[in-house]
């Protein structure tokens, strides 16, 4: 439609023969600078449709904020495609609604893709679908206020977390996603093979075990990038990974995942569980602040009621250990799990706490992984999971064994002598922990189920798209 342009104040303004307008841009950047007055395009999708006796009003957005921008269209140039869920270009004039609100004058509307509500849309201005609802069309949903803001928010967060570590002068380190380890040692593992007959064939020729074709070992999805970190810290100091993490655990609850993105920090020279808890409540008190400071709208659209600050978010968190923890749970009268805390255990702990994240500090060994560092009393290592209202555990973390004769006795395999191999040239005490982000995201957000926190969920039998 535009035949020239024009730039003023490096905007591009197009003009044709009646009229010069400013081109498209997003409704946030519009509704931000709130330019009364200038002739814009908008584009979008229409939410929330009204028509009255000479005019239309429309709903516009377009996932670049939480907010809509009202457009207000002449009766004539409403088309019949105009319709709920169609996406628009319109232009018209920016001026204040008779409230003070920014809204769009339209003087030109095109529909550029109809939405047939009758054809099977499933979403509807008139109804509050339930998250369960929405979740069966992960090819749609984002266009929901509910999504959006959740998918908004977790991209904020992700931003919040690289920059705290990098004014903390941590390194962001890529660690593999394919590898031979299994950090955890808890058979959560998937497995990788090629899914190509010659491949498989010309390697089968090398070695006749199928497991091993591929890299010449069996080759797994990374289900923790800690001991790539580890060597890493061990050269360059401080350092963190946050990236694709995987778990063959066959659970379909509100809180798991077969692919998360998981938060993983290593500090070099860490040599007490104090410091590494502290600078968890520091990173995660950080994320909290400055998402309420990036994102109050997409909060409120989530959620006004529940989506208050947290009251702990001025509070130190609390620290108890293992056993006053097991102590506290059996003067509730909990049932006794002999075999750690349960889920129903961790948030009777956090609701002991008045919601205030709890961490739970030094472990009966048995029930916790090869690398951590023994307590004083050799029956406990110096691990820490931290608890929180809505998830339970949120993150774990523990100090690393550096004693390479106690490691070599605990290693689980020879495929790990490099990581012993660790300790015995200019070793350093380190300690680290691991945040889900997604479980983060539903403490921070208060979301019940954690396959709303990601664009496209994985679970066992969901994965078809
Ligand atoms: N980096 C960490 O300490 C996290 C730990 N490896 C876990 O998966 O729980």
């Amino acid at each position: 439609m535009a035949s020239h342009f024009m730039r003023k104040n490096n905007i591009k303004f197009y003009f044709n023969a009646d009229r010069i307008y400013r081109r498209y841009s997003v409704i946030a950047s519009v509704i931000k600078e709130a330019n009364v007055g200038e002739v814009t395009e908008v584009k979008g999708w229409v939410k929330n449709l009204r028509v009255q006796k000479e005019l239309v009003f429309a709903d516009i957005s377009d996932g670049s904020c939480a907010k809509k921008l009202q457009i207000v269209i002449p009766k004539h140039l409403k088309t019949d495609e105009l319709t709920y869920g169609s996406s628009v270009r319109v232009i018209g004039k920016l001026s204040k609604s008779p409230r003070g609100q920014l809204e769009l004058a339209a003087e030109d509307v095109k529909v550029l893709g109809e939405c047939v509500v009758l054809d099977g849309y499933p979403f509807n201005p008139r109804t509050t679908h339930s998250a369960e609802y929405i979740r069966q069309y992960l090819h749609l949903r984002c266009r929901t206020n509910y999504i959006s803001a959740l998918l908004r928010i977790r991209n904020a967060v992700s931003k919040h977390i690289h920059n705290y570590f990098d004014t903390k002068n941590y390194l962001h380190i890529h660690t593999p996603i394919l590898t031979s380890n299994d950090c955890e040692g808890a058979g959560e593992v998937f497995k990788v093979l090629p899914d190509n007959k010659d491949t498989i064939k010309a390697m089968m020729q090398q070695d006749k075990n199928v497991d091993n074709v591929y890299f010449g070992s069996k080759t797994f999805l990374t289900v923790s990038g800690q001991l790539h970190l580890e060597a890493m810290c061990r050269g360059l100091g401080n350092v963190y990974t946050l990236g694709p993490t995987f778990r063959a655990e066959n659970s379909r609850s509100r809180l798991h995942l077969s692919e998360f993105y998981m938060l993983e920090a290593e500090l070099a020279f860490c040599e007490n569980l104090e410091d590494l808890q502290s600078s968890i409540e520091d990173l995660l008190k950080y994320i909290f602040i400055e998402t309420r400071n990036t994102n109050e709208d997409d909060l409120y659209l989530i959620d006004k009621e529940k989506n208050k600050p947290p009251t702990w978010l001025d509070k130190k968190f609390i620290t108890i250990t293992y056993t006053e923890a097991k102590d506290i749970l059996k003067r509730k009268g909990l049932p006794d799990t002999e075999d750690g805390i349960n889920k129903e255990q961790e948030l009777a702990l956090v609701a002991h706490c008045d919601n205030v994240p709890v961490f739970i500090v030094r472990w009966p060994k048995e029930q916790k992984s090869f690398y951590m560092k023994e307590s004083q009393d050799n029956t406990k290592v110096e691990a820490l999971d931290l608890l929180a209202p809505i998830t339970g555990e949120i993150v774990g973390g523990s100090l690393r064994e550096d004693d390479y004769k106690k490691l070599k006795l605990k290693l689980p395999s020879e495929a790990l002598n490099w990581y012993l191999e660790l300790r015995k040239f200019g070793n350093i005490p380190t300690g680290g922990y691991g945040l889900g982000l997604e479980r983060l995201l539903q403490v921070l957000c208060s979301v019940p189920n954690i396959k709303d926190t990601l664009p496209f969920p994985r679970w066992p039998h969901n994965c078809d798209m």
